[in-house]
């Protein structure tokens, strides 16, 4: 009888799957099978979670499994579909955690159920959006599947194929851009500031953020709202808003092409690299 679920890719999204899977009981870890490119990483899994099966390859993982999440980097992924192609049927479910391989191109390599998303690691505190969209072969129970294996540590969105190159700015690339943005935010209080640390300045950032979230989200506060009433005329803020008002627009502007163009040449870049495959077979 075959396991419930494969993990190929044990970095940060494949890692931080099998912990949610387990710490959640979604699947026991009976049910689990994972493998992994470097060995190493395997090693350390066996010790923390004993019944887990540690496949030998991806061919093997295959084998056991029905329902198959492809956590690789997208430029590995090609390699990854051809290999297990020859073991898998349509009946197989494959779920590839990114969106930026075609579900055009995966449907090269498999003719059943296929689910991309874009997971984000804020799910690894119990939230976050992911991101996700069905191919016209995933059946109902397959989609039921995924929907089960991710909703109670991620809000699950399914989106158009298309859509998901930009809205994935709002989710999985969220925590680094907002990282950064912080960061400079920081940093420029840090040379105004004379006898508070970076560290606390970072500490009240975080703190208000978190709050200023749940305020928006728990009295349903629009942004310009919660911005008519914290910046009033003539007050301190207002002067401050003004003046990202100004600057912001072509700062998101650039970074939103910046990162959607990469998308595209990705994409681009994986297709070509499975024709090469599809061709020389
Ligand atoms: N990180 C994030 O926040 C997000 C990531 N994603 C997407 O999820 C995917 C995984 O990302 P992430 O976990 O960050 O990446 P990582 O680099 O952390 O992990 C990738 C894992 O895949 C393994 N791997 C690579 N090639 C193979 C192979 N041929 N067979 C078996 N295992 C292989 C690597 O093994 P090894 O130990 O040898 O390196 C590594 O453990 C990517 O496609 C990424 O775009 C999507 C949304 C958010």
């Amino acid at each position: 009888m075959k396991k419930e679920i494969g993990i190929i890719g044990i970095g940060n999204v494949g890692s931080m799957l099998l912990r949610k899977f387990t710490e959640f009981n979604i699947f026991r870890e009976e049910n689990i099978c994972v493998a992994n490119r470097s060995e190493e990483k395997l090693e350390s899994l066996s010790i923390k979670y004993p019944d887990i099966t540690i496949c030998k390859n991806n061919i093997e993982l295959t084998q056991k499994c029905k329902n198959i999440l492809l956590c690789v980097e997208p430029l590995n992924l090609p390699d990854v579909l051809m290999e297990i192609q020859p073991y898998t049927d349509s009946e197989a479910y494959l779920m590839v955690s990114t969106s930026m391989v075609a579900v055009e191109d995966i449907q090269k390599f498999h003719d059943g159920g296929i689910t991309i998303f874009m997971p984000t690691l804020i799910s690894m505190v119990n939230g976050g959006v992911t991101l996700a969209y069905h191919n016209s072969r995933a059946d109902n129970n397959q989609k039921t599947f995924f929907h089960n294996s991710l909703k109670q540590f991620s809000e699950v969105k399914i989106l158009e194929e298309s859509d998901i190159n930009i809205c994935q700015n709002m989710t999985a690339s969220f925590p680094g851009f907002f990282a950064e943005i912080m960061l400079e935010f920081v940093k420029s209080a840090s040379v105004k500031s004379r006898n508070v640390s970076d560290e606390e300045l970072e500490h009240m950032l975080l703190v208000s953020l978190l709050g200023a979230s749940r305020l928006l989200l728990e009295k349903n506060m629009s942004f310009e709202e919660t911005i008519n009433r914290v910046s009033t005329k003539g007050g301190i803020t207002y002067e401050g808003v003004k003046v990202f008002e100004k600057s912001l627009p072509d700062v998101f502007s650039e970074a939103l092409c910046a990162s959607m163009s990469r998308y595209k040449e990705i994409t681009k870049i994986a297709s070509t690299d499975i024709d090469k495959l599809k061709s020389q077979k």
